[in-house]
């Protein structure tokens, strides 16, 4: 185990090492179920051994039988905590160790096969019977389930969700709603100061914390800070206390489990205060909470619609609204594009000679702009989200048995794909490490090289229903930090940083940077 683990950490998932995987040493290497010592003492050993060895190495090496996809040794729980702990390492691991484009493992009574390639991909993202609620409950963990607390819950319902969802983030809401967002964006940027530094793995996810709220919820909640930040730490126990005892053993009546529980009925109670607050006012307002209790949804309905966002938008939106910063911040020439971009719409947009704030000019700038008008914006966006979204999409499979890339899943079996396998496919996208948006230009347009080759707002039977206003939230924080600030990336020192800051993949939450921590030192330029 503990050699598979050394061997797991070091790599990396490039096309390269895939074909390195059928150099017959390294098969042999890897492949093989003892150590290298216990290798040397076979290799001494008699010819009967030999002969067995190499039988149990054929075993292991010969195609599979029609439909068998090769299971994982090991102790189930160990494997198990691998899976959740280090999740990326743990399945580019395996897939290091075969040409195989599956393999399966046990997580206590569950089957979970790996999937990777195009024909896996294809059939993952597009067949009805693999299910997304199902897949993310159970090794997914984080998102609070009402069922636990007793109450009935429409949380796994997605159309149901995403009906709500569309009907909330309409073009003409979501430019009703861009000076406030703008608002608070400032109100949180004056509290910075006019110079100093942060770590935007804080302070940027507390503003896109806030915003998710605002779009989501109601005016009285998103600006009491008090009570928002109370909301904020509950977000944060129940996006932790996805432990994998918590997950492997739900049953169990540990610290986990109690946490997720007091957790979960905190922020039930709080937010179902908000929506009776709302439901009692007198005049309506034009927020989130008062459409859907307009649309007829119970209270109980509504907060379960209110968290759903917040554990859907989050943590994405938060990611790629630090790494674009991050990107930005280290190569010169892509925040000069950036911020030349910015400058113009602003130029265009507002009048420049009058005192209005920062925040005020850019909530001039129409919404079908910010959407269809920023091209460098969206290639940083969508370049951001290809380098850190490589997280694993689960799926379990409910109807029937599937035969996917000749593999048989059973009914019941989860399925899991790590976007890792398409978003850093060097056969994809050339130089899959290096910031490049200009991999999606006309003539180039890499990410059309394959069957969904891009990931990073779904494909086939779950496109992401969000998009549109976690582009707008990244491209108004990404405007207000390029215009209104100076600021370079530096390590705790407040020195340059060494390298360029890489994602920690295995970081399922908040996919820091892995190693040294980066920040900010900034310069207010203009309020
Ligand atoms: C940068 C931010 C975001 C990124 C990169 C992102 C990415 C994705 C991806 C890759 C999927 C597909 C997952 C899968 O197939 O397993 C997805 C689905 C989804 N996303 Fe997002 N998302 C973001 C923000 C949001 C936000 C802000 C919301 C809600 C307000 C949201 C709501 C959803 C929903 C509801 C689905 C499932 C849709 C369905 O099953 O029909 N996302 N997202």
């Amino acid at each position: 185990m503990g050699q598979s683990l050394r061997l797991v950490t070091a790599w990396r998932p490039q096309g390269s090492s895939r074909k390195a995987a059928t150099a017959v040493p390294s098969i042999l290497r890897d492949f093989s179920p003892v150590g290298a010592g216990e290798l040397d003492l076979l290799r001494s050993a008699s010819t009967v051994s030999a002969v067995l060895l190499a039988i149990y190495v054929y075993r292991l090496l010969a195609p599979s039988a029609k439909g068998s996809i090769k299971q994982l040794g090991g102790i189930p729980i160990i494997t198990a905590w691998t899976f959740f702990t280090k999740r990326y390492d743990f399945l580019w691991g395996h897939f290091k160790k075969s040409t195989d484009p599956h393999f399966r493992f046990q997580v206590l009574q569950h089957q979970v096969v790996a999937l990777r390639g195009e024909e896996a991909r294809k059939a993952f993202f597009d067949t009805k019977s693999l299910d997304f609620i199902e897949g993310y409950k159970i090794l997914m963990g984080g998102a609070p389930r009402l069922n636990d607390i007793d109450v009935s819950d429409k949380g796994g319902d997605v159309p149901w969700f995403n009906k709500q969802l569309l009907s909330l983030l309409n073009r003409k809401r979501l430019t009703d709603a861009l000076p406030t967002l703008l608002d608070d964006i400032n109100n949180r940027m004056l509290g910075w100061g006019k110079t100093g530094s942060f770590d935007p793995f804080k302070n940027i996810y507390d503003l896109v914390f806030q915003m998710t709220v605002r779009m989501a919820s109601c005016a009285e909640l998103a600006q009491d800070m008090e009570v928002l930040n109370e909301v904020q730490k509950l977000y944060w126990t129940l996006e932790k206390s996805a432990t994998p005892t918590a997950l492997l053993l739900p049953w169990f009546p540990g610290p986990a489990k109690k946490a997720k529980e007091a957790a979960t009925k905190e922020l039930f109670m709080k937010l179902y205060g908000y929506v009776e607050l709302r439901r009692n006012a007198e005049v309506p307002s034009s927020d989130a909470i008062d459409v859907l209790i307009g649309q007829g949804l119970s209270s109980q309905e509504i907060v379960g619609f209110v968290l759903g966002v917040v554990f859907a938008g989050v943590i994405n939106t938060g990611i790629n609204a630090c790494w674009a910063l991050v990107y930005l911040a280290s190569h010169k020439d892509w925040k000069a594009k950036a911020k030349a971009e910015v400058d113009a719409l602003i130029e265009k947009h507002t009048n420049t000679s009058s005192p209005e704030i920062l925040a005020k000019r850019l909530a001039a700038i129409p919404v079908s702009v910010w959407d269809d008008e920023m091209p460098v914006m969206e290639a940083v966006i969508r370049e951001t989200i290809r380098m850190t979204l490589t997280g694993t999409a689960l799926r379990r499979n409910l109807i029937e048995e599937l035969t996917v890339a000749n593999g048989t899943i059973q009914k019941g079996d989860f399925v899991a794909y790590s976007i890792a396998d398409v978003h850093l496919n060097d056969e994809i996208y050339s130089d899959p490490y290096t910031f490049d948006p200009t991999r999606f230009d006309a003539g180039r347009e890499e990410d059309k090289k394959a069957t969904f080759a891009y990931m990073g707002w779904g494909a086939g039977r779950h496109p992401c229903t969000g998009m549109k206003v976690a582009k707008l939230e990244i491209k108004v924080i990404v405007a207000m930090m390029l215009a209104g600030f100076d600021f370079d990336i530096v390590d705790k020192a407040g020195k340059p940083m060494a390298k360029i800051p890489v994602p920690d993949r295995n970081d399922i939450q908040q996919s820091r940077p892995l190693g040294e921590p980066c920040y900010f030192k900034f310069k207010r330029i203009v309020d």
